[in-house]
C-alpha cells in the first residue's frame, strides 16, 4: 500500500471485483492474474490503496483462483465471484466488515493514484452518499444506427461537454451501497448505475488518467510502459 497524509477518520472497506475472465485482453490467465513487470495486476491494485485510509480489503476472484489469490495476498479477504461484475461486487459486500464507507474498485485499474482514493473518501465522508471519479471526454461523440448496407450511419453528434468517463474506486455510504445492491438480480456496468436507479444522488470528483482500465492488449502495453518507465525513473507505481 502507499502512504498519503490524508485520512477520512471513518472506517473504510475497499471491495475489489477481480473475478472477470479478461476476454477482450486475450491473455492465457484471467486479467487480474496477468503479470505487469514482475507483479500481477491484482497485487499492484492492492499495493496502490493508500495506507492512510487504514482500509480493510476484500478481493473477489474466479472460484478456481481463490487459493492462488490467498498466496499472493495473504493479508486480505479473498472470496469467489459471480458470472457478472455486479454479482461479484455483491459477493464482496457479503464479506465486507462493518465499515462506514465502502469503495468498489476494479482490479482492472491497477495504477489508480492515492489522491483519487482520498478524494472519493473525503467526498463521501463529507456527506455525499455516492461518489465516482470521472474525467471529461476528449473525443467527439457520434450516436449511430446500423443502416441497410451494414455500415453505421451517424444520427447525431452528442454534446460532450456535460459527459464524464467514470472510473473507480466508486465510494458509497454503507447504506447507499446496500440499497443499490438490494435487488440480487440487479446488473449494471458500474455500482453508481445501480445507485442511480434507486434515486440515490451520485456526485463526481476529478479522476486521473492513471486510473485507466486495462481492457485490451493496447491498454496492457500502456500500463507496462508506465510501470517500467516509472521504475527507471526511480518512482513507485
Ligand atoms: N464476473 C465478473 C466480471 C468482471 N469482474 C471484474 O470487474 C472489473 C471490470 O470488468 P472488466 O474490465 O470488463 O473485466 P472482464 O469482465 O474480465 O473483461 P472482459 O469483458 O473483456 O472479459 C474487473 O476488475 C473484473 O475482474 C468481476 O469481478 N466479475
Ligand atoms: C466500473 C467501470 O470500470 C467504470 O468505468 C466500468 O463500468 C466497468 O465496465 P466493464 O464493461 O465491466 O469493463
Amino acid at each position: 500500500m502507499t502512504t498519503t497524509p490524508e485520512s477520512s477518520g471513518a472506517g473504510v472497506c475497499v471491495i475489489i471485483p477481480a473475478a472477470g475472465s479478461g476476454t477482450r485482453l486475450g491473455e492465457p490467465v484471467p486479467k487480474a492474474f496477468v503479470d505487469v513487470c514482475g507483479r500481477t495486476i491484482i497485487e499492484r491494485c492492492v499495493d496502490n490503496i493508500p495506507d492512510s485510509l487504514d482500509a480493510s480489503i476484500v478481493v473477489v476472484v474466479p472460484a478456481d483462483l481463490v487459493d492462488r489469490a490467498r498466496e499472493l495476498l495473504p493479508d486480505v479477504t479473498i472470496v469467489p465471484g459471480g458470472a457478472h461484475r455486479s454479482e461479484s461486487v455483491r459477493a464482496g459486500i457479503a464479506a465486507a466488515d462493518a465499515a462506514d464507507i465502502l469503495l468498489v474498485h476494479d482490479a482492472a485499474r491497477p495504477l489508480t493514484p492515492a489522491h483519487v482514493f482520498t478524494r472519493v473518501v473525503e467526498a463521501v465522508a463529507s456527506g455525499h452518499p455516492a461518489v465516482v471519479p470521472g474525467l471529461p471526454v476528449a473525443d467527439t461523440l457520434k450516436q449511430v444506427v446500423v443502416s441497410d448496407d451494414g455500415l453505421e450511419r451517424v444520427e447525431r453528434t452528442v454534446d460532450r461537454e456535460p459527459l464524464r468517463a467514470v472510473q473507480t474506486p466508486q465510494g458509497f455510504t454503507r447504506e447507499a451501497l446496500l440499497r443499490a445492491h438490494a435487488d440480487d438480480s440487479g446488473l449494471a456496468t458500474d455500482d453508481a448505475g445501480l445507485a442511480e436507479r434507486c434515486g440515490i444522488d451520485v456526485h463526481v470528483v476529478p479522476g486521473d488518467p492513471l486510473a485507466m482500465k486495462v481492457t485490451t492488449p493496447w491498454d496492457l502495453k500502456i500500463i507496462r510502459d508506465v510501470v517500467s518507465e516509472s521504475a527507471e525513473a526511480g518512482e513507485r507505481r
